[in-house]
């Protein structure tokens, strides 16, 4: 298809501007027959196309895997460290904290505030946009000669960018991608926040050997390239056709159906699906958006729910991933290891490869069992290792005992597999199935926002914690973790397969959680002696 086809902004044709009664008569059977008929081959451009917007998890995955070696690197240490008593560089605890901890602060804002431009501008503006900013902040840091707070300052605007885009991707991709291969094509969000971290060891690792500034700003320049990636990916991705049809372009909304599924814009299954995102924007515009008070006195347990995601998404950061992934090199480094790099990239490598796991468990065995399972072997995995660390590491008159440290990479290596193939997606699974549709951003916004907190707070105060009491650090996440199974247990809901109706009606009609998995959604006679919350059109609140 032509590129003048693709509706870039502006291209609009505003005569038309509702589905109009024609449009409705539609043939489902026949559009379901169509898309039976539609093999790999045809979802190829648009698949390619999406993960382009995935790549938005890059950005951040990457920053993730080149901070951790940034501070541990000698060129980076001699300019932006402080000198200690002995007159030796070092990077203190509040530089390493404020330089990792503040970007996740600046990821909240971005993720709140700025995210709005794809709701005014459109999603593909949107990024674009942040990509502008990330851009900028990249060149802020790669400028740095001596400043400390310039690389904090440069992270910070870097932040507000990842933060903008960890919002409009993954939503960009869920309205954007063919059904057929919609899951698949949200769940590579996650995928390239793992492949950008492993990215990002393996870059630090390829130049940590060169002994000037080259260590460091080869890898930030990179970023250009990652920046420039993404907005090509822009330029040909069709806009999402939700928010074609909020903003009433329906012939642009047609051209963007059409491209995405290869077929004509004229074509009956186009305006089935025009009909189910006018539907979809029909309830949520019914139901309307909630007050804050709402989120509290809603129902069915508005509330509960709204305390539950936010519990779950800081219990995520409570495990203690990131402890691993900013400050995995500084911690093999005390193990004794040669080269503390190569085993960050070991980490990121089983980081990414799990991930696939989750994708495929999550569907498999469910919300509930994947996050048990997950928090028990992380549990395990946090015991041993803590206690390898603070009692086995440094039993030889302070020499560090290599069989104990490389015990102490396995244990890592097994807790990055649970955590990334259980809590890492299953969290998001969880929190997108929750809300009724009404509460939903906001409820969002609150779980996410405790996300970016506690991302913050472990950030900011582990390089502390790490250098006073070391592995015995471990201790704490293990208690996290097995509060986060305890939790798991009593109050999350089995949501797998259910509509956010059903979900609804789950709530309503109290279901205990260890019982939610194999309860039945009523069915259509069922409804008239139920709470009514499955009725597919019913105002929930
Ligand atoms: O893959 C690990 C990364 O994924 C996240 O949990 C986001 O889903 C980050 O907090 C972490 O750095």
């Amino acid at each position: 298809m032509a590129r003048s086809e693709t509706l870039p902004a502006g291209e609009q044709t505003p005569e038309v501007t509702s589905i109009s009664e024609k449009d409705i008569k539609v043939d489902f059977n026949e559009t379901a027959q169509q898309l039976e008929n539609k093999t790999f081959k045809d979802y190829i451009l648009i698949s390619c196309l999406c993960f382009m917007v995935a790549f938005g998890g890059f950005v951040f995955g990457y920053d993730t895997g080149t901070i951790s070696g940034f501070v541990n690197m000698t060129d980076f240490i001699d300019r932006f460290g402080e000198v200690g008593p002995d007159g030796e560089k070092f990077m203190s605890s509040i530089r390493v904290g404020l330089m990792i901890g503040l970007f996740n602060v600046a990821c909240a804002i971005g993720g709140i505030v700025l995210s709005k431009i794809g709701d005014i501008k459109g999603r593909r503006i949107g990024l674009m946009f942040a990509m502008a900013i990330y851009v900028a902040g990249i060149a802020v840091q790669i400028s740095a000669q001596d400043k400390w707070y310039q690389i904090t300052i440069g992270r910070i605007i870097t932040g507000f960018s990842v933060g903008t885009v960890s919002v409009i991707s993954p939503m960009f991709i869920g309205e954007s991608s063919p059904k057929a291969v919609r899951g698949t094509l949200v769940c590579c969000f996650q995928l390239c926040i793992t492949l950008g971290i492993f990215i990002g060891y393996c870059c630090t690792y390829g130049t940590k050997q060169l002994n000037n500034s080259l260590q460091w700003r080869i890898p930030l320049a990179l970023c250009f390239l990652w920046a420039g990636f993404l907005v090509v990916g822009m330029m040909f991705m069709p806009e999402s056709p939700r928010f074609l049809v909020e903003k009433k372009r329906i012939e642009d909304a047609k051209k963007s159906i059409a491209r995405s599924n290869k077929m004509s814009p004229e074509d009956p299954f186009v305006y089935a699906e025009l009909q189910l995102i006018q539907a979809g924007i029909d309830r949520e515009q019914m139901a309307g958006s909630a007050t804050w008070g709402e989120l509290i006195t809603g129902k069915p347990a508005v509330f509960r729910r709204v305390i539950m995601g936010i519990c779950l998404a800081s219990l995520q950061q409570l495990t203690g991933n990131n402890y691993f992934f900013y400050f995995a090199t500084t911690i093999f480094k005390a193990v004794g290891l040669q080269d503390s790099f190569q085993t960050s990239m070991i980490l990121g490598c089983v980081n990414f490869l799990s991930t696939f796991v989750n994708i495929w468990a999550i569907e498999r065995f469910g919300r509930r069992l994947c996050l048990l399972v997950g928090a028990a072997g992380m549990f395990v995995c946090f015991i041993i290792y803590s206690t390898l660390g603070s009692v086995a590491l440094y039993q030889y008159d302070g020499e560090s005992n290599l069989p104990a440290g490389r015990a102490m990479i396995f244990v890592t290596c097994l807790y990055i597999f649970f955590f990334a193939s259980t809590w890492a997606g299953g969290v998001y699974c969880v929190l997108s199935e929750s809300y009724p549709l009404r509460v939903r951003s906001k409820a969002m916004a609150l779980a996410l926002g405790s996300n970016w907190l506690w991302g913050f707070l472990i950030s900011f105060t582990s390089s502390f914690i790490i250098n006073a009491i070391n592995f015995y650090y471990g201790y704490v996440f293990t208690g996290c973790i097995a509060v986060a199974f305890v939790f798991t247990y009593f109050f999350i809901m089995e949501t797998k397969g259910l509509s956010l109706e059903e979900v609804d009606e789950l709530y309503a009609q109290k279901i205990l959680p260890w019982k939610s998995g194999s309860w039945v959604p009523p069915t259509a006679e069922e409804m008239a002696t139920s709470t009514g919350y499955a009725k597919p059109s019913q105002e929930h609140v």
